[in-house]
């Protein structure tokens, strides 16, 4: 009897079941496509304690109970068709893990089917990409915690392992938690990756850096408390040469930016929520403008430029910024989760978070270690205002860096929604108290003063 089966062959999938093998875990495998089976078998996976499967019944028929399986196929109706094919031979007690990049809402609601089946439903995010699934990545899991009692050492075996050695594997919280936390990780990827692609821009549009001058600089930042793993990937790509043609690959690439959704969904799940988290939304809104390809060509020779021409600020400025607009983005991630635990009562906790985000994931960065430490729920400023000094001069720089892009007419759209994020904080008293008069002037909204309690109406109209 084997230990655990993986449903779904493609990059992901192969991968995980790989790294199973690897911790010495005799695995099953099926796939909808019997013929992505076969060469994963006849490849990758020659001569290596993985059996196929070639129905979802012989599938689960080969495991050991309670049946451990973990689907990883494109999120959306392949989850609930395998479900529908899963329980009429699976029982009570048998676990069920969705690793795909589910919807939250759609793990809450699966997780209450198949509550009444006795059989767990776990939605867990995973995170690493192609690399981490093989190598280690970073696990999410939420839903019932028997199921991951069960599945515990497992996880734990094949997850990352920070640099002091904890895995990054930890339950997240009930019902739709994992699924939640791996979007709201996706959110944040969306808005770093944009915050770089900006920063990329002003060295190459606004410096006139040659591409490998644009790695360099990648690579300089991507030291101490500032470097990520998305600043590694960054420098790697920027030297990437084009094999076809004469220059680089990134200039090779259409400048349209897809996605998948989960950047989508963290800015709506945000404002149905009640929270601003600008640099995602900024970076899901850049990536629909990229897609605006035709339209950019036939106006980018018709819109009227800058007329200013002010000097982009030099590469260390940059970096300061970027690093000050990274952490934004994080705060801004964690502020949303802190706000998804006070509406659902999952148990999201944002220390145990950081840590399963420190090793094997896209967004793992050195400063999360600093994070697990500073971040307090109630006062989650306090995690960027830590280190003043540092926070008086990065403000200054990622102030410089904003306004100057726009004096250039190099569009900046993550870096400025960070820095009007920040100054929102700083600003002792908003105009808001303007918009709270508009609207009891044509709709007898009311207002609230800040010297005496009660509603108040304004004399307006007369
Ligand atoms: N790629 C990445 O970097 C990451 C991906 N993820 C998530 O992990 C999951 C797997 O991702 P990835 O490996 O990229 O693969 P894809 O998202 O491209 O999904 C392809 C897999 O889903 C299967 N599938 C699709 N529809 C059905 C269906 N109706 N019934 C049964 N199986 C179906 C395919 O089977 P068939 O061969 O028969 O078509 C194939 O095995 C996704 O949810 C993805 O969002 C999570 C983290 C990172
Ligand atoms: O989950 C992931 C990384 O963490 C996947 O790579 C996901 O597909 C990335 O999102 P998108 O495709 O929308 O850019």
């Amino acid at each position: 009897m084997n230990d655990i089966a993986l449903i779904g062959l493609a990059v992901m999938g192969q991968n995980l079941v790989l790294n199973m093998a690897r911790n010495g875990l005799a695995v099953t495998v099926y796939n909808r496509t019997r013929e992505r089976t076969e060469a994963f078998l006849g490849g990758p996976a020659k001569g290596q304690s993985i059996t196929p499967a070639w129905d979802v019944p012989s599938c689960v028929a080969a495991l050991s109970r309670p049946r451990k399986i973990i689907l990883m196929v494109k999120a959306g109706t392949a989850v609930d068709q395998l479900l529908d094919e899963l329980l009429p031979v699976l029982e009570p007690g048998d676990i069920v893990v969705d690793g795909g990049n589910s919807h939250f809402e759609d793990t809450v609601r699966r997780t209450r089917r198949l509550r009444e089946t006795g059989v767990f439903f776990a939605g867990m995010g995973v995170s690493g990409g192609e690399e981490g699934a093989l190598l280690g990545p970073s696990l999410m899991p939420g839903g019932p915690l028997p199921a991951w009692e069960q599945m515990r050492h497992i996880l734990e075996k094949i997850a990352a392992r920070s640099a002091d050695g904890d895995p990054c594997a930890d339950y997240m919280g009930a019902d739709g938690a994992g699924h939640f936390v791996k979007m709201v990780h996706n959110g944040i990827e969306y808005a770093v990756m944009q915050l770089i692609a900006e920063t990329w821009d002003l060295l190459r549009r606004g410096l006139n850096l040659s591409p490998g001058q644009t790695a360099d600089c990648f690579a300089a930042w991507n030291k101490g408390a500032a470097s990520s793993y998305l600043l590694e990937i960054t420098a790697n790509i920027l030297r990437t040469k084009d094999l076809s043609g004469d220059g680089f690959m990134v200039d090779a690439i259409l400048d349209t930016a897809q996605g998948k959704g989960t950047g989508l969904w963290t800015s709506q799940s945000a404002l149905n929520l009640g929270v601003p988290v600008p640099a995602i939304t900024a970076a899901v809104e850049a990536r629909m403008l990229s897609m605006r390809r035709e339209e950019r060509q036939r106006y980018a020779p018709l819109l009227p430029a800058a007329d200013v021409s002010l000097d982009i600020p030099a590469p260390e400025t940059l970096g300061k910024a970027l690093f000050l607009a990274t952490r934004l983005a994080y705060l801004q991630g964690f502020s949303l989760l802190m706000a998804a635990e006070r509406t659902w009562n999952w148990g999201l906790d944002p220390a145990r978070i950081a840590r399963v985000w420190r090793a094997g994931c896209i967004i793992r960065a050195a400063f999360l270690d600093d994070l697990v430490r500073t971040f307090a729920p109630e006062a989650p400023l306090s995690f960027i205002a830590s280190a003043p000094e540092d926070l008086a001069d990065a403000q200054l720089a990622l102030r410089r860096v904003t306004t100057l892009a726009a004096a250039a007419g190099i569009p900046a759209p993550g870096l400025g929604a960070s820095l009007a994020y920040y100054d929102a904080f700083r600003s002792a008293r908003l105009p808001a108290s303007l918009v709270q008069a508009q609207r009891d002037y044509f709709g007898a909204h009311g207002f609230e003063r800040p010297d005496r309690p009660g509603v108040f109406h304004g004399p307006w109209k007369g």
